[in-house]
């Protein structure tokens, strides 16, 4: 496995990479562009200076989270050929600068969705929530709340521009049911798939957050059916996985650890988020300390179904509360992901001399 950490890029993340490089255990950083707008090509010189920052840190930068998907593209619009083709194009630019995997997802209109930005915890840390009262109100006010609550930071999968239209947006998506999303999802893979193909890159779709229908929305990265209906739709290596075990383990009737195991054995995990996460009542959850006895998945067996099956993918500890009094971008203390790596190595060194 290759541990990795989230990095946002010089102006979007305070955290500079010298100090990753300190947490022990991670030799790369997940990166990706912010101020390229949705669908567009990434440009081959931005690509370059991304990826020659971490290098000159001593950091590999070998997957993109995310290069995101067009809602055209989502929605089945006309349009959305000419968003593939760009999508393509970013595919070859990313490669030509090392770039083996490209996380991305396929929920319409909002990306991860959390009611509470800056959850109070017991110890008087700060994580996110999601409670499903959370949500029972305008898309206005759920975007408003969000954004409001990012401590000015841009979050993934936000754009403010793009969610300005919130109701419109919606809208677009009036005809798009299940049926059809899984649709358009397959007719956008069997025109990137082969690109990947010939340039050695894996694409990985990231499990819904929350892995369950909101606002009426479609949802279909849920649970290990429709993980098996992805891979066998377009039946390639390089149309794989980021299993999100905070994500995925939302849904108490997931069992993550055999969806672990299973997609391991498959080789179509390319690229492992592995958080916790504290179910509270009726699928209402906080994000919690990684340590299992914090939350409700046993990280034991999480990284055991990793190792024991021949994970050879990248690993990142997704989420981290803020602690010691730190501020930020939600999800992304510094200080917790950097406890969260190094729990997740030693884990995986007890697997690994457990073994011999
Ligand atoms: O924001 C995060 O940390 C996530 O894990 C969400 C993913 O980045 C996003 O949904 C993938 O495109
Ligand atoms: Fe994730």
């Amino acid at each position: 496995m290759q541990m990795t950490m989230r990095w946002f890029g010089p102006d979007e993340d305070k955290i500079p990479l010298e100090h990753i490089r300190q947490v022990p255990g991670v030799e790369g950083v997940v990166g990706a562009l912010y101020d390229v707008a949705v669908g567009d090509v990434w440009p081959v010189d931005k690509i370059k200076h991304m990826v020659g920052l971490a290098h000159q840190a001593g950091l590999k930068m070998e997957v993109i989270e995310s290069v995101n998907i067009h809602d055209d593209i989502k929605i089945g619009l006309p349009s959305r050929d000419q968003y593939i083709e760009n999508y393509q194009q970013t595919i070859r630019n990313l490669a030509r600068f090392g770039v083996k995997v490209i996380c991305y997802n396929f929920m319409p209109v909002f990306d991860w969705m959390k009611t509470e930005m800056n959850y109070v915890l017991p110890d008087g840390s700060l994580t996110m929530a999601f409670e499903k009262k959370g949500i029972d109100k305008s898309l206005e006010q759920v975007v408003r709340e969000v954004l409001d609550n990012s401590n000015g930071f841009a979050l993934p999968g936000w754009e403010p521009e793009r969610l300005a239209g919130v109701q419109e947006l919606f809208a677009k998506y009036k005809d798009v049911d299940d049926k059809t999303l899984r649709t358009n999802l397959v007719y956008f893979l069997e025109r990137v798939i082969p690109v990947c193909e010939e340039v050695g890159v894996k694409m990985a779709i990231h499990p819904d957050d929350p892995p369950y229908s909101i606002f009426g929305l479609p949802r279909v990265v849920k649970n290990r059916d429709d993980l098996d209906w992805i891979c066998n739709a377009v039946d390639s290596p390089a149309n794989g996985i980021t299993l999100c075990t905070g994500s995925i383990g939302e849904d108490p009737e997931n069992n993550v650890y055999d969806i672990l195991a299973e997609f391991t054995r498959r080789k179509r995990i390319h690229f492992a988020h592995v958080r916790n996460i504290k179910l509270i009542k009726d699928k209402d959850f906080y994000e919690c300390a990684h340590p299992s006895p914090y939350g409700s998945l046993d990280m034991y067996k999480v990284m055991q179904a990793l190792h024991d099956n021949g994970f050879e993918g990248y690993i990142r500890p997704d989420h981290g509360r803020f602690i010691w009094g730190e501020t930020g971008r939600p999800g992304y203390g510094l200080y917790d992901r950097a406890l969260g790596v190094t729990y997740l190595v030693g884990l995986w060194e007890a697997l690994q001399k457990k073994q011999h």
